[in-house]
């Protein structure tokens, strides 16, 4: 339920940014209807007349922050964020004038509401930020130099309870700053991770790319002997000619599939290029595993719009020696693939075998 109303709006935004500005409003406003609501009940506590009359008037305009979910909820998020702003101006200005004062430093909320608009609004509504932000440091410069007289009543309050209110202002404001900046501070790094992982995906499999591969193999050199795996599709020309491009898509989800299953989860495994994929695997069972994900590929079809696709690949296995360099560890699988190739295809050629050190 909460989650629902946080995210009100959300379905209609084509950006994360935008999201994000939806999220905040509506906190924010979600924020207002609880401080108002909370504020209001300590002033039923106190039993003082003129702190009820000012937060009855406040509470007259809740109503209006939901009318903000409201917008956000029509996607209409530019009303959304007006009415949030022009609300919580216009609830804290009614405290102020219908009896508190600037007692309690009630104005220092004009100093949020200032830095608000950085947050909420975006870089092209820049003529929003600007007003919003002048229109709250002037009013709070006003109250701060000037101040507002305070209703007689309210010097029937104690020492302490002025205390705790002032404090509770206060501690509201800078709450309200940290929830929102938080907010902020997820959705920047979920950003960041999002753009990270589309930099290092293949889209069509979601596999590593080679541009992660490379990185990861440089990283992999300084670790236990290992040997690396090129895989490539056999007469993979002839399925596209055959069933059609969208059937060699499916075709090679599916080999990414397959092998994905026989790999233990921080097994490095990348599409490489079109029909081309490398794997990392541990030097000492690099041979065994290969000949199984060979095997494994060989027997287990796709099966594309009811029709059968056999696949087979060929392997190139290559043991990092000593002193190989990333580009003497690529071109080693690349040539044990391209004698997998020459000798008839579906099989895999490691780099120990006789007619690779033949032909080396
Ligand atoms: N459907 C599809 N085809 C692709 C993709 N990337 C490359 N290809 C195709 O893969 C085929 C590769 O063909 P070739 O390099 O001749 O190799 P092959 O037919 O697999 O033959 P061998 O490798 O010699 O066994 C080409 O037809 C490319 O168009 C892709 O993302 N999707």
């Amino acid at each position: 339920m909460l989650r629902r109303l946080i995210t009100l709006g959300c379905e209609y935004s084509d950006t994360k940014t935008l999201e994000r500005k939806i999220i905040l409003v509506n906190i924010a406003a979600l924020l207002s209807i609880i401080t108002t609501t909370a504020y209001y009940l300590l002033y039923l506590i106190y039993d003082n007349s003129a702190l009820m009359f000012s937060g009855g008037c406040q509470m007259l305009l809740l109503p209006l922050f939901s009318l903000s979910l409201w917008n956000n909820y029509r996607g209409n998020f530019t009303s959304a964020r007006w009415l949030l702003f022009l609300v919580a101006v216009i609830s804290v200005l009614t405290a102020i004038t219908t009896g508190q004062g600037t007692v309690f430093n009630t104005h220092f909320y004009f100093m949020l509401f200032a830095i608000l608009p950085i947050a909420l609004f975006r870089n092209e509504e820049w003529l929003s930020k600007a007003a919003m932000t002048s229109l709250n440091m002037i009013i709070y410069i006003y109250l701060e130099v000037f101040g507002w007289p305070h209703d007689p009543a309210m010097e029937l309050l104690n020492q302490s309870q002025v205390m705790f209110l002032q404090v509770m202002v206060a501690a509201s404001c800078i709450s309200c700053l940290m929830i929102l900046q938080s907010i902020n501070e997820v959705y920047a790094e979920q950003a960041e991770q999002s753009l990270q992982r589309q930099a290092f995906t293949d889209g069509l499999t979601g596999l590593y790319n080679r541009r992660y591969f490379s990185i990861q193999l440089k990283q992999k050199m300084a670790q236990a002997p290992l040997c690396l795996l090129m895989m490539d599709v056999d007469h993979f020309k002839q399925v596209n000619d055959n069933y059609g491009h969208d059937a060699g898509d499916q075709a090679l989800k599916h080999l990414a599939e397959v092998v994905t299953e026989h790999l233990r989860s921080n097994e490095l495994f990348a599409r490489i290029g079109g029909e081309e994929f490398a794997l990392i695997l541990p030097a000492k069972e690099a041979r065994q595993r290969a000949e199984k994900l060979r095997l494994a590929i060989a027997s287990t079809p796709l099966f594309y719009k009811s029709r059968r696709i056999d696949l087979t690949v060929s392997i190139g296995v290559y043991q990092k020696g000593n002193g190989d360099s990333e580009e003497d560890i690529m071109r080693g699988a690349d040539k044990a693939l391209y004698l997998a190739k020459v000798q008839g295809r579906d099989r895999v050629i490691t780099n120990s075998a006789p007619e690779y050190k033949k032909t080396s």
